[in-house]
């Protein structure tokens, strides 16, 4: 199978990676990764816990810097300065100051790429938070914290918004809303890169991206994960895969919720 999800015709990739290396001291935590990101649409990186899947992610922000390879964000290289207002991205632990409030935590990223008034408002909305809009974030729960950190990477509208299992500490309800307003932002062409280690959530992205100890071991779509994996439950399917390329006999009698 093609390692690459297939590209609309004329349409470029919002990130491409060739040949990408981590190493950290003598642990080599990503190892050789090749793979590109559709634009305009939502692509899960899914894997075990120590995966790789952060390193990864900072790697694509230009927060990470790689023992060898490339990696090109819309047409740039990683951390570009020039990629400053296009770039988002939502750490696992919550980045904001605790003694403001929402909103004003929200005004205060936003100001930052000349965000307005509405901008700051429409994020707030964004992560379901407007009643708690004058609440000082030092008061919230960690679930509405993590809410709160997304919405300063959603005010300033980036192309690309790079999130770190985002849905972690969510209720069902919000974690439904918060995959609808993604689908909603790639529709209107904003790119995201999701990480998860919940399979469930696979579903809810376009493309997907298998890490396992630093390696990838697939880039393709929901439905071709199921094929792949002989089953339509996503996360027997990517066990199925690891136990492939473990050279084990696949177990189908389990029934875990999570990978990790
Ligand atoms: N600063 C560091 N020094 C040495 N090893 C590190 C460092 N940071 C991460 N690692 C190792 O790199 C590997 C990948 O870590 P990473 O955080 O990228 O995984 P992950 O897939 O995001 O995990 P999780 O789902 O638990 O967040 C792990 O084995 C981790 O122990």
């Amino acid at each position: 199978m093609n390692r690459h999800v297939a590209e609309p015709a004329g349409v470029a990739p919002a990130v491409e990676a060739s040949g990408v290396h981590v190493n950290r001291g003598r642990t080599r935590i990503l190892r050789g990764l090749d793979f590109t990101i559709g634009a305009g649409r939502i692509t899960g990186l899914l894997g075990p816990s120590g995966s790789g899947k952060t390193t990864l992610m900072r790697a694509i922000v230009g927060a990470q810097r790689l023992s060898a390879g490339a990696v090109t964000v819309l047409g740039q290289p990683a951390g570009a300065a020039a990629l400053r207002h296009d770039v988002g991205y939502v750490t696992q632990s919550p980045s904001v100051y605790p003694d403001l409030s929402v909103e004003a935590n929200v005004r205060y990223f936003g100001a930052m790429h000349g965000a307005t008034a509405a901008d700051t408002a429409e994020a707030i909305a964004a992560v379901g938070l407007e009643d708690l809009a004058r609440q000082r974030t030092a008061d919230l729960s960690g679930g509405q914290s993590s809410r709160v950190s997304l919405a300063c990477a959603l005010v300033s509208h980036p192309g690309l918004l790079v999130l770190d299992e985002p849905t972690v500490g969510l209720d069902p309800v919000l974690r439904a809303e918060l995959w609808e307003r993604f689908a909603t932002m790639a529709a209107s062409g904003t790119t995201l890169l999701v990480s998860s280690h919940v399979m469930e959530e696979a579903s809810h992205c376009s493309s997907l991206l298998l890490l396992r100890e630093g390696l990838l071991m697939a880039s393709l779509t929901p439905a071709e994960l199921g094929e792949r994996g002989h089953s339509t439950d996503l996360e027997q399917a990517f066990l199925h895969l690891i136990r492939e390329a473990e050279g084990k006999p696949s177990r189908t009698d389990r029934n875990e919720s999570q990978v990790a």
